[in-house]
Order: C-alpha cells, then sequence, then structure tokens
C-alpha cells in the first residue's frame, strides 16, 4: 500500500491529495488545485525555471500505480490528437524511484461540457461543432485501437479561447493488445454513462466475476450520446440518484424522452443525431466516430441551419448569464424499447458425412490434377491475407499495373479499370446466380455438385468473401494526410474522369481520380492502390496520392467510401463476377486513420 501522507522537511505532514499553494513537486511549483478524482489529484503548476507558465500536474493517489503509468503511455503515444490533452513532463514524488507516478500536462482554460453549456449558454451550432470534434477525435482513437472507457461531461473540457474540446482523463483507457487492468466485470465508469449492452454483459454474467465485458468503440459513442442529451437538455437521459438496479433497467429496457421533448429549441437533426448515439442495440449507432460527426453535422449543413443559431436555454429575465433549465417529466420513460433480437445460439458442431469425404477426395485429387488450380486457390488466400502490394506502382487510367518483381505470390494481374458505357454490358460469360436463402450453404452444395461433376472446385463463385483485413495506416502517411488536410475527409472520386454511369472494375491494383479540389489535394489528383471485389461491395484502399499539375506523390490511406450509409466499400451494381463488378464512376473515398474490416 502506498502512502496518503509523508512527513515533509520540517516534521509536518504532507497529503498527496491536497497540496497547498507553493508545495513542489519535483521541477513544478503549484499554484492550486484543479480537481481532485477518484484516482489523482489535479494541480495547477508553473515550472520553478519558468515561472509564469502554467500546466496541470496529475498526481497519482492510487495504491496501485498501473493506472497511471498507462494514463501516461497512452496519452504520450496513441491517444495523441490535437483534441486530447497533451502531456509535456513525467516523474514520481517524493522519491524519484519509489514514489507517487505523476505527470505534467496542458493545463485547460476552459469548463466541463455541462458546465459550459449552462454558463456561457452556448448556440446549437456550438454545440453540435464541440460534440462532432469530439466524435470525430474518437474515430481517430478508435481506428488506431484506443478506448477512452470512461466519457462523461467532466472529461471533456472545452477550450475558453476557441471553444474547442479537450478530451482527458484516459485513466480508464485502453489500447488493443494491452494487458487489461480491469479487476471486475465492467471497466471503471459510472452507471448512468454506461451502454444497455454492458449492463446486461453484467447482468447476463453476473455469477460469473471473473468475465471481462468487452468494451467497444459503440460503448464510446453511447456515452458521447450521454454527454450530448445532457449537454442540450440540461438532464442525463437517465438521471443518477435514483435506485441503480431501477437505473439499469431503465437504460436496458425504456426509451429516454427525446431531446427535443425537454429542450424544444434543440433543432430536430441534432435531436435525431444524438438518439442516434443512444440507441439500445449497438449495430442501430453510427458505426464510427466519423460517422457520428456526419451525423452531428447533418443539419447544420442542410436547410435548416437557422434553428442551430438559437442559445440552448432560456435566460432568466432580470439575470443575465442564469439560464433556465427545462424541467424533466414526472413520468420519463413511458416507452419501452423495441426488443432486441435473441442473439442467435451458436450452432452446434456438425458431423461431416461419410459422403462428404468422398467429395473432399474428388476435389483433392482434381486440383491436384489440374492445371492452374494451385494458383486458383492461392488466389483466393491472398485475397483475403496478403497487405497491398508495395507501393511503387502508379499508371494512367485502363494501363496495366506492374506487379512489383518481390511480390511473394500470385495475384490476379488486374486492368484497374474497365471503363464502359452508361447501359452497362455485364463482362462476364458465366449465366446468373439465382438468389439464394442460404448462400453458404447454396455455396457448399454448389462446389461439391461442380466437384462431383468433374470441375476444379476452387473455380466456384465465391459467395461470401470476407472483407479485406483490418490495418493500422503508417505514421508517414497519417502525417501526409494532415499536410494535405484530408485525415477524416470524405470527398468524390472517380474511376474514370472522362465518363459518367456504370464503370467496371477489376478487383487488383488500381487507380482512381480525385473529384473537385479538396484539402490541399487537386482535382484529377490520381490515387493508386488496391481494389477487393467482394460479393455485395466493392472495397478500394490507396495508399498513394499523385497530385495533379505538379507530380509530387504522398503516401495516404484512402479508402472507398460509400456516402449514404456512412461505410466503407461501394455497393455493386447487377452483373460483374467473382473478380470483376459494376459499380457508379462517381464515388466517395474517404482519408482514414485505419482501414477497418
Ligand atoms: N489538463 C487539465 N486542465 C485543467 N483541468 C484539469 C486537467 N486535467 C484534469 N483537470 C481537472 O481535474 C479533475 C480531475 O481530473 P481527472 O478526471 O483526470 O482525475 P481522476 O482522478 O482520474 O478522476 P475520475 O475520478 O473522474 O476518474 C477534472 O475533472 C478536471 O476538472
Amino acid at each position: 500500500m502506498r502512502p496518503w501522507r509523508f512527513m515533509g522537511q520540517e516534521g509536518s505532514q504532507v497529503f498527496p491529495g491536497a497540496l497547498q499553494p507553493g508545495a513542489v513537486v519535483g521541477r513544478w511549483r503549484v499554484l492550486g488545485t484543479l480537481g481532485v478524482g477518484g484516482y489523482g489529484a489535479v494541480y495547477k503548476v508553473e515550472p520553478l525555471d519558468a515561472p509564469g507558465r502554467s500546466f496541470a500536474l496529475k498526481l497519482s493517489l492510487h495504491p496501485d500505480p498501473a493506472r497511471a503509468l498507462r494514463e501516461m503511455a497512452l496519452l504520450l503515444d496513441r491517444a495523441w490528437h490535437p483534441n486530447v490533452v497533451r502531456v509535456h513532463a513525467t516523474g514520481r514524488w517524493p522519491d524519484p524511484v519509489e514514489g507517487l507516478p505523476y505527470f505534467v500536462m496542458d493545463c485547460v482554460e476552459g469548463l466541463a461540457l455541462h458546465t459550459w453549456t449552462e454558463t456561457v449558454n452556448p448556440t446549437f451550432r456550438q454545440v453540435a461543432m464541440v460534440g462532432g470534434s469530439v466524435a470525430m477525435t474518437l474515430g481517430v482513437l478508435h481506428a488506431r485501437g484506443v478506448l477512452h472507457r470512461d466519457l462523461k461531461p467532466e472529461h471533456i473540457l472545452v477550450r475558453a479561447r476557441e471553444q474547442v474540446p479537450v478530451l482527458i482523463d484516459f485513466g480508464a483507457g485502453d489500447q488493443t493488445g494491452a494487458a487489461t487492468l480491469t479487476t471486475t466485470t465492467l471497466p471503471p465508469g459510472t452507471l448512468h454513462l454506461r451502454s444497455p449492452e454492458a449492463i446486461r454483459f453484467q447482468q447476463r454474467h453476473w455469477r460469473q466475476p471473473e468475465l471481462r465485458y468487452p468494451y467497444r468503440e459503440a460503448d464510446d459513442l453511447y456515452a458521447l450520446g450521454v454527454c450530448l442529451y445532457r449537454a442540450v437538455t440540461g438532464h442525463f437521459p437517465f438521471p443518477p440518484g435514483q435506485e441503480p438496479e431501477l437505473l439499469a433497467v431503465a437504460i436496458t429496457e425504456r426509451l429516454p424522452p427525446t431531446p427535443r421533448d425537454i429542450n424544444p429549441q434543440v433543432p430536430e437533426p441534432l435531436s435525431r443525431a444524438i438518439l442516434r448515439l443512444l440507441e439500445k442495440e449497438p449495430e442501430q449507432r453510427p458505426r464510427t466516430g466519423e460517422a457520428a460527426h456526419s451525423e452531428l453535422m447533418r443539419g447544420l449543413l442542410s436547410g435548416g441551419a437557422a434553428a442551430f443559431e438559437a442559445h440552448l436555454f432560456d435566460e432568466i429575465p432580470g439575470t443575465p448569464n442564469q439560464i433556465r433549465r427545462p424541467s424533466w417529466p414526472a413520468q420519463p420513460y413511458l416507452t419501452p424499447a423495441p426488443r432486441p433480437r435473441p442473439a442467435p445460439e451458436p450452432a452446434a458442431p456438425r458431423r461431416f458425412p461419410a459422403w462428404g469425404w468422398l467429395g473432399v477426395a474428388a476435389c483433392l485429387g482434381l486440383l491436384l490434377a489440374g492445371p492452374g488450380t494451385w494458383e486458383v486457390l492461392f488466389r483466393g488466400w491472398t485475397r483475403h491475407t496478403t497487405p497491398q502490394v508495395p507501393e511503387s506502382v502508379s499508371a494512367p487510367l485502363g494501363h496495366k499495373l506492374e506487379i512489383p518483381p518481390d511480390r511473394p505470390h500470385s495475384v490476379p494481374v488486374a486492368a484497374p479499370v474497365v471503363a464502359q458505357k452508361e447501359e452497362h454490358v455485364p463482362v462476364t460469360t458465366k449465366p446468373p446466380v439465382p438468389p439464394s436463402p442460404k448462400p453458404a450453404r447454396a455455396l457448399k452444395a454448389a462446389t461439391l455438385a461442380s466437384c462431383v461433376a468433374g470441375m476444379a472446385c476452387a473455380s466456384a463463385p465465391l459467395v461470401d468473401r470476407p472483407t479485406p483485413p483490418a490495418e493500422d495506416c503508417p505514421l508517414d502517411a497519417q502525417e501526409a494526410m494532415q499536410k494535405l488536410e484530408i485525415e477524416g475527409i470524405q470527398w468524390a472520386a472517380k474511376f474514370d474522369p472522362n465518363r459518367t454511369g456504370l464503370v467496371t472494375v477489376r478487383e487488383g491494383r488500381a487507380a482512381v481520380y480525385t473529384h473537385m479540389f479538396e484539402g490541399r489535394v487537386r482535382h484529377n489528383s490520381m490515387l493508386t492502390g488496391t481494389l477487393y471485389v467482394g460479393s455485395k461491395r466493392v472495397y478500394g484502399r490507396f495508399t498513394q496520392l499523385r497530385q495533379e499539375k505538379t507530380g509530387e506523390t504522398f503516401p495516404v490511406c484512402v479508402e472507398l467510401w460509400f456516402n449514404p450509409d456512412h461505410t466503407r466499400g461501394v455497393p455493386r451494381s447487377e452483373g460483374g463476377d467473382e473478380n470483376t463488378a459494376i459499380v457508379p464512376n462517381l464515388m466517395s473515398v474517404k482519408g482514414v486513420w485505419r482501414y477497418d474490416e
């Protein structure tokens, strides 16, 4: 156990959680207290050698230093972001080796989100911008595998000067691959900010305290919804203060009043965007921070933007700066939430029938004998597992892109795009496959049938292809995208700059052309990368950008994006086959921090 007090130099007691102005921690002088939380005390400090500059010093009060060390590591590395508080120094105190860990960060001159809304009474536009900015930040962090896990209004500080949010307190934060610090089913947090699925998990597994809830991006987004609901209404959607059991039932089973029910001034699109974050089922929420950002911004960009210029709350006449908080209904939870679909029971392992083994043997025989069949198999494998081909290639549309010599195995050499007339002519000569309600089973049956009929098994059409694997964006590409001002940005591109309508694209190396200026990227600049033809969508990952006119090249991480549903990949139009697909020539691309599955 760590000491909660020390003997000072003159024999007086020193309490780390209540340091007085003038106390010295390492090379920092305490100016005052900014806050004391459950895990640390945060002091406003100045450097002994540069008085007058303010910083915030968080001194761990927790008996176990692991949490503080992890928070420092996260802030110094993967959580780095302009909207996340920056760490400048670390140390231990009073003993530089054995003492309490501390770190020194920017002192954010501003207010916590809920205090900001209730003292500054900003406009809905300002709140939407702050909320959108937090959503975007979460999107970036999530793409790097970082989860905040304790998002609440107190942890979103709004800088007074620029009105931009800064996220603090990553003490409960997590990153993929890190050993878990959580010693309870749920990570540390506050019940009224927990997602319904987290509470359901705890309710389902209360007999198994050793189980850990797999906290996900959707939990952070839910918590953001709670924070924004609080910001625009002055109330939490499920206010604390009632019995925890009742609160848990309300969170999982009942719909909260809409923000507009509480504060009729809330613009409809903003109210809707907040409710989307509070959906009971994680799949119903925006899937990423970027998607949440778009939804929060949508109303601002559309015709109803005037409603966003109103201030959040009415002010009490005669008492400027005092707002009238909207009242909370006596019976807020009149609407039950729709019942979640029951999770499918895991299928019992099926015995493989004896006739199946005969089929497998026949297939194997054919594969070993048939010319080119290994290559076909390998193609299927590489499609799902190999990272992209090295990026030395850039060729104009319609040219075959070279395959670098060090390529480890055979991947279909792709003519990147086969431009096509407006009324497309399907490029496949295969007869159309009739739609089947059970594609996986149909595929197995078709494969087996073709084996028995003496055809090469692996050439059967792939019905359910996995999406390309998740992949981090390299640091140099992240930096280049920042310079180009396209990180997290979605804009238009064309497969063929001179066409409209539909085109046929083929799996493999490909080039697309940016349409209109975006950030510092010129119109008609070329993005090169790889196309993956899935069964329902075409995915594209572009790793190099060549600026139109100047010819400068930049590493980037840009994905094919589908604007209407804010997801990766462009839906296929009818036609095409396992390696070619028909898609609109004009589509969206987006600069991403991580290529996701
Ligand atoms: N960088 C900062 N600039 C200004 N104020 C800060 C800063 N960091 C923290 N604070 C203030 O100190 C309070 C406590 O900080 P923090 O939440 O990091 O501590 P904690 O012990 O982890 O708290 P919790 O119990 O919420 O987990 C914050 O709510 C905020 O008011």
